[in-house]
């Protein structure tokens, strides 16, 4: 029977790519160049408004009301709560909101948005929400893995409340209830659809370990 676990032993190496590039690993030791982090944060912005645009797909993706509700909560909350958020975080970088509003998109940002949406815009609701699992569950694992390493550096570190964000219980149960989607959905198929879904989510992987590239290279 197919889940989650299947999803990522069979990208086991794009996984480990993405959770322990080389940029996670500097955000952990906290030796990653702010200006990179900058980068990064100003391209993110981009990344969740395309982000808030693959949860109104996913409503209208939906087959029942139940799905439509799920997608709408996640909409408002990409909408009204994080992009505020983000925003936020960004001033307190030294980033002032009108210095994200015309930023041109980085390729790695634009691939990766570009593949998101048009998974979910010719495939199904599942399709979509496996091209978004990296995203999502990514982050949460990575989070975890990083409070794990002997080498992390909290003291002093810039980048420990991005950490601690992505490993506080709140984020960790919207993790875990992705993961509980996503294995409901893959028990139910057989080999030939559960190939073409690690597919998607291997090349999706693959474009979010390009993203942290794209900070490292300042493109
Ligand atoms: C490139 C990139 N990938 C993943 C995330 C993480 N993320 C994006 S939206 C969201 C909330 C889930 O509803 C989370 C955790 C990010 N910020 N940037």
């Amino acid at each position: 029977m197919s889940s989650f676990e299947t999803l990522k032993s069979r990208n086991a190496g794009e996984w480990q790519a993405y959770r322990e590039h080389d940029f996670v690993c500097r955000l952990g030791a906290g030796t990653l160049p702010e200006e990179a982090f900058r980068h990064y944060l100003k391209q993110d912005y981009l990344f969740l408004v395309q982000f808030a645009r693959a949860w109104g797909l996913a409503v209208y993706k939906s087959r029942d009301l139940d799905e439509i509700r799920q997608g709408l909560d996640s909409l408002k909350a990409i909408v009204d709560v994080e992009i505020g958020l983000h925003v936020g975080y960004c001033a307190e970088w030294g980033i002032p909101e009108n210095a994200l509003a015309d930023l041109p998109p980085s390729p790695a940002t634009l691939a990766y948005t570009d593949y998101v949406l048009e998974t979910g815009l010719h495939g199904d609701l599942l399709d979509l929400h496996v091209a978004l699992a990296p995203c999502i569950i990514g982050y949460g694992e990575i989070a975890l893995w990083l409070k794990a390493q002997p080498f992390l550096k909290t003291d002093g570190n810039p980048y420990t409340a991005w950490i601690e964000m992505y490993a506080s219980p709140d984020y960790q149960a919207l993790v875990q209830s992705e993961i509980d989607w996503l294995d409901g959905r893959l028990a139910r198929l057989d080999d030939a659809a559960v190939a073409r879904l690690c597919a998607i989510f291997g090349i999706a992987t693959r474009l979010e370990a390009d993203f942290w590239q794209m900070g490292l290279d300042l493109i």
